[in-house]
């Protein structure tokens, strides 16, 4: 099958990762699109909630969406989330899967101080998603790579069969979401309105286990 992984630290998450994934799936006709919180986040100081309530948050989006499915791979580990060693065990334990690993265009910009984030480009194909208030600057190394590695879904999928099983940037046209955890959380924080950012069982959660509020 060929399956996309969302990893993140989803705290909380939002539909600024659910409706990308969704486009995601549909735009590049994936299998299956998984969503993995991570423990250790490897860039983050702290996580502001703990990782069962970032699962069990998780979970339930992806009881809410039969889309989406949960990859708990992450959650046994106690070091930090490194995705190219995830990558290595997923190909290790999936090998009859082809991954793709999906990301925002916040995540591409820093993919450099990624641990040994070469390896990431031997395990799976990257779909890079546009985020509102990041643009990739063309002095960026980043840049000289998506020019080299860089397709569109388009273009992708209409020569699938000859393109590599890896090592591609895969550019989604999607709808922006203008959202994320951190204005998600000064929201709560100051009792404003998040329902239209959250999936509705996630805002109830959210509010029934008094989350978000110090
Ligand atoms: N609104 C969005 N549009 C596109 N991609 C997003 C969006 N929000 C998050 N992502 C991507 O989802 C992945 C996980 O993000 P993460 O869980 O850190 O959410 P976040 O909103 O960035 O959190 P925080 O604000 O706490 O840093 C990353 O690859 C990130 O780029
Ligand atoms: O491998 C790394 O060094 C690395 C550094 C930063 C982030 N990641 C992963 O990228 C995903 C998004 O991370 P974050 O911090 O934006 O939630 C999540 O799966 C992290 O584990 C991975």
């Amino acid at each position: 099958m060929r399956i996309a992984i969302l990893g993140g630290t989803f705290d909380p998450i939002h539909l600024g990762h659910i409706k990308p994934a969704l486009e995601v799936k549909h735009q590049l006709e994936l299998d299956q699109v998984w969503l993995m919180p991570n423990n250790i986040p490897p860039h983050k100081q702290r996580t502001n909630v703990d990782t069962q309530h970032r699962l069990t948050m998780v979970e339930q989006v992806c009881q809410q969406y039969s889309q989406l499915q949960l990859c708990d791979i992450e959650l046994t580990c106690d070091t930090p989330s490194y995705t190219a060693k995830t990558l290595a065990l997923l190909s290790q334990r999936y090998p009859q899967h082809q991954f793709y690993f999906i990301m925002g265009m916040d995540s591409f910009i820093q993919l450099q101080s990624w641990y040994q984030y070469q390896e990431i480009f031997t395990q799976c194909h990257i779909i890079l998603c546009q985020r509102p208030g990041w643009t990739l600057a063309n002095s960026s190394p980043m840049h000289a790579l998506l020019n080299q590695y860089g397709i569109n879904a388009k273009e992708f999928l209409n020569t699938l069969s000859t393109q590599p099983q890896c090592g591609r940037v895969i550019t989604v046209d999607i709808n922006l979401q203008d959202i994320s955890s951190t204005d998600i959380r000064q929201r709560l924080l100051q009792q404003q309105d998040t329902s239209h950012l959250l999936a509705p069982c996630t805002a109830k959660y959210i509010q029934q286990h008094h989350l978000y509020l110090d």
